[in-house]
């Protein structure tokens, strides 16, 4: 992209740019771009302490080792830093910034979070007159690329995630994706930039989305909604909710709508409310997100990492997910015997759950696809609540299992309505 765009770059930041020193594990590999002329560097922390260079750009991973090492070096040089790498900042943004800020640099990660899509940018510097109220969204592609492609063509999680491998979205470690982990490390980042608080997965309720089955995904299509995996972080009250887990959304809604490796950002600031829609993961994405940000330093604009000063970052605290208030979706696994459908009704009544839908296929139809062997085989149950509190799901759960009516574990997912 920079050899392709090198003239009109170089005329619109006033400037050429040009890239003097790479590192890579392998120098024989293929990169499809010419890097005659362009110094080697075995060791990328050397790269990064080099005095001839203005910028250094990490494309490596990992919140330890050779990337931080490589970043903080950068930034003891007094180099500026552009960095893909959104496990790094979680983990350690506020260090990172506060050197940065000690060094009279800066440090860019427009890749790190929603890929193409120019999100940092527009909180940082576009909707700084706003007062954010919430800011929600799909941050992972591989994960939505799964949750589609298992929806449209009814494929296996595990062929669909090998294909989000094989394209290049996933990360190294794919459970980053899978498990919500990098979907929390995103919406830590964008956490910071909107409400002011220290990037801190830990303060994150995380989950994933291997549990969610075919099962799943239709019911959810039955019911009138799509299964997609949502990081939000809202305000509440002082302290800042933030949160990741397989949601439905009502079908009509945009976000509904996205699909693929397709992410979205929801903003919802006190002036404008916006959605952003982009790709967000693969070569592409991630090269114009990190073009935008070299140019960015090219034409010598300035400022701080997360838009506040890194002593001004407050603490986020822990989310309380218990005091979560919403309707939910609960998949039983139902014992096919007398009283099992009272006492499941009983156990909701007693916690104030009032049901907005009740659902019961033949057994193991149509959710699953299989047929069951014998009558005692379990019956898929699918209950929809009003809006309640997590508290109280967990409660009725709690007795129903007690109460020996259901064969496995029961699977719950947040539903978001109108
Ligand atoms: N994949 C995507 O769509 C996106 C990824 N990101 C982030 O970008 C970063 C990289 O991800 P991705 O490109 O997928 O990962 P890859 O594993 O495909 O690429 C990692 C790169 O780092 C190089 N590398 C690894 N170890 C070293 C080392 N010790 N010294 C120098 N170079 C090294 C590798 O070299 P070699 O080529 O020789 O193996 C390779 O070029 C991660 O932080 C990820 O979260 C952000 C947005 C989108
Ligand atoms: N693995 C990430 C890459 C982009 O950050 C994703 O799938 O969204």
């Amino acid at each position: 992209m920079l050899a392709r765009r090198k003239d009109e770059i170089a005329l619109r930041v006033g400037r050429p740019v040009e890239v003097v020193a790479v590192s890579a594990r392998d120098r024989t590999r293929n990169r499809d771009c010419d890097l005659s002329g362009v110094r080697w560097f075995e060791d990328a922390v050397e790269l990064a302490r080099d005095p001839d260079i203005d910028v250094f750009v990490e494309l490596i991973g990992g919140h330890d080792g050779i990337a931080r090492d490589a970043v903080e070096a950068a930034i003891a040089s007094g180099h500026e830093v552009i960095t893909a790498n959104k496990a790094l900042l979680a983990h350690h943004g506020v260090s990172l910034a506060s050197g940065a800020e000690a060094n009279g640099c800066n440090i860019y990660f427009e890749a790190a979070v929603a890929g193409g899509i120019p999100v940092i940018k527009a909180l940082r510097e576009a909707l700084l007159g706003n007062e954010i109220a919430r800011v929600s969204g799909i941050l992972n592609g591989t994960c939505n690329y799964i949750l589609t492609r298992m929806h449209e063509e009814g494929l296996s999680f595990d062929a669909c995630l090998e294909q989000a491998q094989l394209l290049g979205y996933a990360e190294a470690d794919p459970t980053f994706d899978v498990d919500g982990f990098d979907t929390a490390h995103k919406l830590s980042l964008l956490a910071a930039l909107a409400f002011g608080v220290q990037p801190d997965p830990d303060a994150i309720h995380v989950e994933g989305i291997r549990s969610i089955t075919l099962a799943d995904l239709e019911a959810a299509d039955e019911l009138g909604y799509r299964i997609k995996l949502l990081g939000v972080a809202a305000r509440a009250g002082a302290a800042v909710e933030l949160r990741v887990h397989p949601t439905m959304v009502p079908k009509h809604w945009p976000i509904a709508q996205v699909s693929g490796v397709t992410n979205a950002v929801a903003i919802d600031g006190d002036a404008v409310a916006l959605t952003l829609v982009g790709p967000g993961a693969g070569g592409d994405a991630t090269a114009s997100a990190v073009v935008g940000d070299i140019c960015d330093i090219a034409a010598g604009k300035s400022g701080t990492p997360f838009g506040w000063k890194a002593r001004d970052l407050r603490a986020a605290g822990k989310a309380a997910i218990q005091r979560h208030e919403g309707g939910y979706y609960i998949r039983l696994a139902a014992v096919d015997r007398p009283g099992t459908a009272a006492a499941i009704a009983r156990h909701m009544a007693e916690q104030n759950i009032s049901l907005e839908s009740i659902m019961q296929h033949r057994r193991g139809r149509p959710h699953g696809g299989e047929r069951a062997e014998s009558a005692e085989a379990p019956a898929p149950v699918v209950l929809v609540t009003y809006a309640t509190t997590e508290d109280a799901v967990r409660r009725a759960i709690a007795a129903i299992e007690i109460d020996g009516v259901i064969a496995s574990p029961p699977q719950v997912i947040r539903i978001e309505k109108d």
